[in-house]
Parts: C-alpha cells; structure tokens; sequence
C-alpha cells in the first residue's frame, strides 16, 4: 500500500465580481489529479509558475481545504479524519519552503525555531529537548553554536537546511519540499539537495518534491508528474520522463534545461526554438478548449494527456 494517495483532488477558488459580489466564476487551480508516493521514495511534482504544485503541496499539510476529492494516508481518507487522525497525520506530514528568510521566525532563535514542532507533539524535558535540537542540526551539517543565534545571521544555504532540520524534528514520514532549493546558487543547491536525501536515508522519509526545474529534481525523484493548467500532463518514472517524453509541455520543461557544455550550446538553442514552435502551433492537439486531455496510459508507468489517436510513438 502507497504511503499517500491522492484521488481526483481539485481546489477551485470563486472569483467575486459585480455589485452583489457574486461568485461568477472559479479559478481551477487544481482540477481532478491523481498520484501515489511510496514510503521512503521521491516523487517529483513539476510544472511552471501558476500550474497548481503549491496548492497541491498545501491541501496535502492541510494550509488548503479540498474542493473536493481524497487525500488517502496509510489507508484513511485525511479530509474526512477525526480530530485525532488529523493530529497525528499533521504530525507525519512537514513542509519545507522556498524562502528560508520568510519562513523561519527572525525574532526567535534557531533552538526554539526546531523545538517549537517538537513541543507540539513531545513533552521532553529541557536537557532531551536540546539534545534532539543538536542533533538535528549536526545532521543538517551546523555547528552547534547556531542554536542560540537568529535566522538572518545565516546564509541562504544554511537557512533552508535550518528549515528541513525543522521539518525532520517530528520524525516526519512525508515531508512536502516546496521548490526547496530555487532561491539558492547551483554550488549550495546541490548541497541541501545531499543533506535531504541523507536524512531521506535515516529517517525514511519520503518527499514530494514540487519544483519548475526538471533540471533541478533529475537524480532525485524515482518518479514524476508534470502539472499544467492544474491538470497533470505526464507521469512516469525517471526513465519515461527524461528519456521517453510524450507531452510537448514536457519536452519544452525539459528543453529548458541550461547546457552547461559549450559545444553544444548552439544545438541546444535550435532544439529549444524547435519545441516552442511546434508548442505554439500546435495548440489544439494538445489541449480541448484550452484545458488539458485526460491522462492515457501508453507504457507500464507511463501516462500522457492526449487523446489516443494522436499519441506519437508511444508504446
Ligand atoms: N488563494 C487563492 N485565491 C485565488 N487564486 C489562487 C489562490 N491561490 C492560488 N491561486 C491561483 O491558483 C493557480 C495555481 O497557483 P499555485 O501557487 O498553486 O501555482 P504554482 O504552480 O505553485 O506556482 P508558483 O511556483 O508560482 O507558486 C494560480 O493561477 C494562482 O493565481
């Protein structure tokens, strides 16, 4: 059994307008999805600015209510749990943010910044408490001496790893890592990126991991979900993703990836020009009156959101 299951979730804001303030319409930020992450597994949520991947990431914490739809963990559905289901569940389930600089509290101290969830949960004496704290941030790769200092005393990189040492502090079984790296340089990227997947290792923890950047989550999600217009346009794994895309959304996100190499930089530049051609020329195949097809299933693990007989080469 999955660790998480999420079954035809949509959230759908009203818009107001008019005199009477009426509801005359909805934004359909998140319209009718459906994926599953495994214990201990990566599972990457990918798409553009607007495409719905934070509201997801916040229905799944409960930031967000569901319109409608299931959010199933270990079995119970979480929008209809009880009081002490949900307690539990918030417990299990932590996120991590973009911006360490807003989400980590500037007048409170590193120390009480980690204990806080713990003592939301735990009653340890003061002498536990401040060992968990220690510990947590000796995994995270910071001294000792960060605990007694403030947020804005640290840099970007040291922040977000702050943040995820917050976000294990539960003993978390899912954390929802929200674009967790986008604000850093590539050098630290890749360095918070290595302290997640060690504490991934340790504690068995799995992440959902929402990014714009194919780039970014190439080693590592096992599988993906590329999200568009609220809807997901391709999931598979790793594999179908990088190596046998079937959706020209995907293929733009993954020709947008920067080419460090040189040589090839020229070749890269057509190759980007030629997938936004046949992106914008090819509207109507790709989507019925501007939203996106129903998912098909054209390989073992592989599902692309067009209608059959205008799949290309799928298998
Ligand atoms: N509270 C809200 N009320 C109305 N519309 C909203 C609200 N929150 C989000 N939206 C809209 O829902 C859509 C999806 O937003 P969301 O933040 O989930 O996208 P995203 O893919 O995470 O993009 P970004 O990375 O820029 O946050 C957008 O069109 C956004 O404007």
């Amino acid at each position: 059994m999955s660790l998480i299951q999420i079954k035809d979730l949509k959230i759908h804001y009203p818009i107001r307008s008019g005199f009477f303030n009426r509801v005359t319409d909805h934004v359909r930020a998140v319209d009718g999805i459906n994926f599953e992450i495994e214990e201990g597994e990566t599972y990457g949520l990918i798409g553009e600015s607007g495409s719905g991947k934070s509201t997801t990431g916040k229905a799944i914490v409960g930031l967000e209510d569901a319109t409608s739809g299931q959010i199933i963990y270990k079995g119970h559905d979480i929008t209809k749990a009880s009081e002490r289901r949900k307690l539990k569940y918030n417990r299990d389930v932590q996120m991590i943010f973009q911006d360490s600089m807003s989400s980590l509290n500037p007048k409170k101290r590193i120390f009480d910044i980690i204990a806080e969830p713990i003592r939301n949960f735990e009653s340890l004496s003061k002498e536990e408490e401040k060992k968990r704290v220690q510990e947590l941030l000796d995994i995270v790769g910071m001294p000792s001496d960060a605990l007694y200092k403030y947020p804005h005393e640290f840099s970007g990189g040291q922040r977000q790893r702050i943040g995820v040492a917050r976000a294990v502090a539960t003993k978390p079984k899912l954390i929802i890592a929200d674009e967790p790296v986008s604000a850093l340089d590539l050098s630290v990227q890749a360095q918070v990126l290595n302290f997640m997947k060690k504490i991934q290792k340790e504690y068995n923890i799995s992440y959902l991991f929402i990014s714009h950047d194919l780039g970014v989550v190439r080693h590592m999600c096992e599988n993906l979900a590329i999200m568009h217009r609220g809807r997901l346009v391709e999931v598979g794994t790793r594999e179908d993703i990088y190596h046998n895309p079937q959706h020209i959304y995907t293929k733009r996100l993954l020709a947008a990836i920067p080419k460090i190499d040189p040589k090839n930089r020229e070749e890269h530049k057509a190759h980007r020009q030629a997938v936004e051609k046949e992106f914008l020329e090819n509207q109507d195949k790709w989507y019925k009156n501007g939203r996106v097809y129903p998912l098909q299933q054209i390989g073992k693990s592989h599902f692309v959101a067009l209608p059959q007989d205008k799949l290309e080469g799928g298998r």
